[in-house]
């Protein structure tokens, strides 16, 4: 039963959480006219994603690929190496600079939309009030019409083992580790798993990636996983599928990771990224008549509204898929939601990236999802070796996927391998978002050379095989 304001709130729309969904619902709110208000600790203004998640991550990475002479491997051999003996500060030094460059581009835009920042952690009182504790402990309640929680997520930690932060790390941790490690057991092999296994692979580090399922990245395209795990096999990454980790131990000299099969692997250190716990245990929600599944998460509706209809809920908090560009969307959503301003719902067909080395990005459907759906589809691909950019720029291994309606020619999915990998599918994106078919992309003159090329030899591949099939069945 929702509880109604006896007097004026102190805002119209209150955000836990300054996160890129948090972010996203403060600002609009208040471009819409609202007195809007977001919650932080001082030192996490940006959230998870800026602080220790997406930002960190990939600064790291493409300091890695800079460090290694990884891009040019195929242009000078081997050996073409930037660095001979890498470091930690070497790999950080880069990854703090934008972390700062990033928290002060979100704390302007705060400034400049007149958000009130308050510092501080919060947690509810009531339906409408939540009380914000700053750093030396003084609380102050706050009220507000509509509130949004956008507190995120933090990897999830198995009672089971003892991390040090040291030799046993999470994603978390991983960022401020001391060396690189010469050998690691990495825990999980989803997407921050298999983005940090071709990260310290490519370092040189010795990789064991132990997944308890028989697979991996099962929501991609199968040939491009396994494109995926044969560069990585060639980088010396190990891969220990259907095994389950039991425990962990530590030793002066490393780490011993044993498996429930009993097998035991000994390495430098190990990382966990076996999922992720969303961040609500410091918020009281039973004050607001909420609660959390047991991984965290929040409950939402498709307007984003927890079971306490003012009380909303948005990014990695409340579930799948847990990007950050999604949880933007969902913020603004939200806020206009809130505001009772007419917003678009999110469309259903929302890229994925994965920041491997290579990269590997999606759109729209695979080929097991077609064909378990018993839709017809017809394949076009495109190699980068078969193009000039990939030639000059060393890229052999790059590929481009368009699943097409032999019907109707509009596209299905597109998956993309190799370099730009997440920027090249929004060619896609767009396509298919305005309804436009595979013939747009012949007839397009793109610019030569590029990437973006391999779109237009894709199509040509999947037309000619469509008007193959149309021939034999005159
Ligand atoms: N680029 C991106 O899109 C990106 C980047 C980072 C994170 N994320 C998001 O972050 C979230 C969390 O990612 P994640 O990779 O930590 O979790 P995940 O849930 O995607 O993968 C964890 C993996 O660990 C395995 N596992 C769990 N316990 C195990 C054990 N004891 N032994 C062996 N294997 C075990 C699971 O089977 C699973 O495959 C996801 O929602 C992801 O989409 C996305």
């Amino acid at each position: 039963m929702a509880v109604t304001l006896a007097c004026v709130p102190d805002f119209d729309v209150l955000v836990i959480g300054s996160g890129p969904g948090g972010q996203k619902a403060a600002i609009a709110a208040a471009k819409l006219g609202r007195r809007a208000a977001v919650v932080d600790r001082t030192d996490s203004v940006g959230g998870v994603s800026i602080h220790t998640g997406t930002i960190p991550s990939k600064t790291l990475r493409e300091a890695v690929l800079y460090l290694t002479g990884l891009n040019q491997r195929d242009l000078y051999g081997q050996s073409y190496r930037l660095k001979e003996d890498i470091t930690v500060a070497d790999l950080t030094a880069r990854t703090q600079h934008v972390v700062s460059r990033e928290v002060d581009v979100v704390r302007s835009q705060l400034s400049r939309n007149q958000v009130t920042l308050l510092p501080g952690t919060g947690r509810f009182v009531d339906q409408h009030t939540v009380a914000v504790r700053d750093a030396v402990g003084q609380d102050r309640l706050v009220t507000a019409e509509h509130i949004v929680i956008a507190t995120g997520t933090r990897p999830a930690r198995p009672a089971s083992v003892e991390f040090d932060d040291r030799t046993v790390m999470d994603s978390d941790s991983i960022l401020s580790m001391e060396r690189v490690p010469r050998s690691m057991v990495i825990v999980g092999a989803g997407v921050i798993g298999m983005e940090y296994a071709s990260m310290f692979a490519a370092l040189g580090s010795k990789i064991t990636v132990v997944e308890q399922r028989e697979g991996m990245l099962d929501f991609c395209d199968g040939e491009i996983v396994e494109a995926l795990k044969y560069h990585l096999r060639d980088l010396a990454v190990t891969f220990r599928f259907g095994e389950t980790v039991a425990a962990v131990e530590r030793h002066a000299r490393g780490t011993l990771t044993v498996l429930e099969s009993g097998k035991k692997i000994a390495a430098d250190a190990v990382m966990y990224s076996a999922g992720r716990q969303g961040l609500t245990d410091e918020l009281d929600l039973d004050k607001a008549g909420l609660r959390a599944d047991k991984r965290g998460r929040i409950s939402v509706d498709e307007h984003y509204r927890t079971a306490v209809p003012h009380i909303y809920a948005v990014g990695d908090v409340i579930g799948f898929p847990a990007l950050a560009a999604t949880s933007m969307e969902q913020g603004r959503t939200a806020a206009y939601h809130a505001c009772g301003e007419p917003v678009h719902a999110i469309q259903d067909v929302q890229p994925i990236g994965i920041y491997t080395i290579p990269e590997v990005s999606f759109i729209g459907r695979t080929e097991d999802q077609l064909t378990d759906d018993l839709v017809p589809f017809e394949v076009g691909v495109s190699r980068y070796r078969e193009l000039a950019r990939g030639q000059i720029i060393g890229d052999a291994h790059g590929m481009l996927k368009l699943l097409v309606s032999p019907s109707d020619r509009t596209l299905l999915g597109v998956h993309c391998f190799g370099t730009g990998a997440t920027e090249l599918i929004h060619i896609g994106q767009a396509l298919m978002g305005c309804g436009g078919t595979v013939d747009y992309l012949v007839d397009a003159v793109f610019n030569y050379p590029t990437l973006a090329e391999s779109y237009k030899v894709a199509a040509l591949d999947v037309t000619n095989k469509i008007r193959q099939i149309d021939r034999m069945a005159d």
